[in-house]
């Protein structure tokens, strides 16, 4: 029995164009962790996979201690999943929806439910079909929210949402993290949300991982160096850099390992030195990797 409550190890998964290669991560009870990409990067291949609807090639999947694909309808009980994929009966009505998921999961909550539909702006009466893609989303949300699952995986949950929807959605997602022994995995293109809700993040590129870290440790190893030399003055060799532009006089470093001991040896040249968001980590980590690859 393990305590994670998603392991995966060395998972493999071969498509005809595509392969997801020895993705490895652990997510833990209290953790929410976001899973970014490009697109066609293998999100959403990865996230199949930990919810049993796919088996991979190799590599071993334990979800709530339970070993994927096989032992999926135990583990399901206690997860929550949402994909933009997902479709709710067409003609059944959101009342109908809430009443058939309260019948089978006993950790319903009617009281947070309705808190769910006055907040969403949803109405029980309305019917699937006559749903916007955004409150489609919203549906579908409410309803495994309001199940109160230990693991809530989100495939993309706040794409086609208004600002206003998405941000009543992550103080959602905060406020199931107040219990320690629940957690959610979900993807996304948004780094603002990721930034803004995670602790764990992981990078995929694709079909590799390119890293996954408390968010934290990512913000604070990369750094934008601006640097500027004297005329025939040459940059000292550093280590741990990912990116280098210069004009001749003006460099623009980007590490990805930054400490005291890379601003010691660059001295007086250092011009100024500018954290970088979530987003620009993203793009230049997925560059830096695209680039070595390619060598
Ligand atoms: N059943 C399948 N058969 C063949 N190829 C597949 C299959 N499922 C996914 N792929 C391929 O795997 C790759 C990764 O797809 P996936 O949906 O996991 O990416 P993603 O990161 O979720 O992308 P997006 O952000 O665009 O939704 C894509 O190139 C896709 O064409």
């Amino acid at each position: 029995m393990t305590a994670e409550h998603i392991r995966m190890r060395g998972v493999t998964k071969a498509f005809r164009f595509f392969t997801l290669q020895d993705i490895s991560f652990d997510l833990e009870p209290g953790q929410v962790m976001g899973l970014v990409g490009p697109n066609g990067a293998g999100k959403s291949t990865t996230i199949r996979m930990a919810m049993g609807l796919m088996a991979p090639d190799a590599g071993e999947i334990r979800v709530l201690g339970c070993a994927m694909p096989d032992a999926q309808a135990v583990a399901k009980r206690d997860i929550g999943y949402v994909s933009a994929a997902m479709r709710l009966m067409p003609n059944a009505t959101l009342g109908r929806h809430m009443s058939l998921v309260s019948s089978i999961y006993p950790g319903w909550d009617p009281a947070y439910a309705a808190t769910l539909l006055g907040r969403f702006n949803l109405r029980p009466e309305q019917t699937t079909q006559t749903l916007s893609h955004g409150e489609h989303t919203k549906a579908a949300l409410l309803l495994a929210l309001a199940r109160r699952p230990r693991l809530l995986v989100l495939d993309e949950p706040t794409s086609g949402l208004d600002p206003v929807a998405r941000h009543e959605l992550l103080t959602e997602f905060m406020d199931v993290l107040r219990d320690e022994n629940r957690s959610i995995l979900f993807s996304s293109h948004n780094t603002l949300d990721v930034e803004r809700i995670s602790d764990r993040i992981a990078f995929l590129d694709r079909g590799r991982l390119l890293g996954s870290s408390d968010k934290e440790e990512f913000l604070e190893r990369w750094r934008r160096i601006q640097v500027q030399l004297p005329p025939e003055a040459e940059l000292p060799e550093l280590t741990d850099i990912v990116s280098h532009v210069s004009d001749g006089r003006f460099h623009t470093l980007t590490t990805n390992r930054f400490d005291e001991r890379q601003l010691a040896q660059l001295g007086t040249a250092v011009h100024d030195v500018q954290r970088m968001s979530l987003e620009e980590i993203f793009i230049a980590n997925v560059m830096h990797h695209r680039e070595a690859r390619e060598q």
